[in-house]
């Protein structure tokens, strides 16, 4: 294409120094990004102005959180096949898009406690809890819950879809499978057990994890690994961190639209643990 065309919004080429036009078949900006399925997603429930930005801060999240799976499935299969260098990126990727996911809650506390309640009740029951793909990512690095699926049974797709990740070996798990791979003896429960049950640690599971702390050099790689891991553990709870300290300030100590305690659930989340052997191992060294 000429300096001096363009492209039509339609796709076509358009030639702007006025001596004709010339049109062809090929696809435009907002074609290529469905710009107008997705900018007709944004439909307020109530006349509210603030509901907007609730509307865009959750789809913006959830379109996150889309990269962050596609990220994350893709690092824990190259996991699986000793391709760390990739996995490295991959997660790098997800621990970048998990800081921009914690930021956006500075755009989120604009919003005072009488904005929200002026439209909290066009929300109907629905909550955050009931997101799959957060749930999916849970699953996904390891904190298991076969309860947690079941509020999405009414759905099929998201049914079966967050029951093969439970039922999957968490990107964890891979990791450790690589680690007795690469000659750190684990107990077969470790390594080979019912997936979708929490996570149990164990101790030789952090002497591996010290033993690799301790000689990196001689294990590069998997000091590597173990640090993009803590990377991503590390940024998601600071993002629930935010979530709680932002639904605090916005709702106070009112229950949750999704039948839970509110503030009170929130803050029992915080002692979950993805990869709990790699937090103790720096009280163990
Ligand atoms: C005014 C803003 C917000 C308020 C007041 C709020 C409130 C809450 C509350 C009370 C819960 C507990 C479940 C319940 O009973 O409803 C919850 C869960 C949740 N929220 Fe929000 N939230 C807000 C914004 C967001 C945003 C922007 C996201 C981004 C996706 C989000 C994602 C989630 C998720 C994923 C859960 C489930 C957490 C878990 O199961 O550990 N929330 N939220
Ligand atoms: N649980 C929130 C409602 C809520 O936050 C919400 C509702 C619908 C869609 C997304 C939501 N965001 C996160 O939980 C509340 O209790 O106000």
């Amino acid at each position: 294409m000429a300096n001096r065309d363009a492209r039509s919004p339609e796709g076509r080429t358009v030639e702007l120094d006025g001596e004709g036009v010339h049109w062809d078949q090929d696809i435009s900006y907002g074609q290529y990004l469905q710009l107008e399925p997705l900018l007709a997603c944004q439909q307020r429930r109530s006349d509210q102005h603030d509901e907007m930005l609730f509307i865009v801060i959750h789809q913006v999240s959830e379109l996150w959180l889309k990269q962050c799976l596609h990220e994350a499935h893709a690092a824990a299969a190259h996991i699986a096949e000793e391709k760390l260098a990739p996995a490295f990126k991959m997660l790098s990727r997800v621990a970048r898009i998990q800081e921009q996911m914690i930021h956006a809650w500075e755009v989120l506390v604009t919003m005072t406690p009488a904005d929200y309640a002026s439209f909290r009740d066009s929300l109907g029951q629905s909550s955050g809890f009931q997101s799959y793909q957060y749930r999916e990512l849970e699953f996904l690095l390891g904190n298991k819950n076969p309860r947690l699926v079941e509020v999405h049974r009414g759905h099929p797709q998201h049914y079966r879809r967050l029951n093969e990740v439970l039922t999957a070996p968490s990107l964890y798990d891979i990791s450790l499978q690589l680690l007795e791979r690469r000659g750190f003896s684990l107990p077969r429960g470790c390594i080979d057990r019912d997936w979708s049950q929490p996570y149990q640690p164990c101790d030789a599971v952090e002497q591996a994890w010290a033993r690799i702390y301790r000689e990196p050099e001689a294990h590069w790689d998997l000091y590597e690994l173990a640090e993009k891991l803590v990377d991503t553990e590390y940024n998601f709870h600071k993002w629930r961190f935010s979530h709680m300290k932002t639904v605090e300030r916005i709702i106070g100590y009112k229950p949750g639209t999704g039948g839970t305690g509110g503030v009170s659930f929130l803050v029992k989340a915080l002692d979950l643990q993805f990869f709990p052997e790699l937090w103790s191992v720096r009280t163990s060294m």
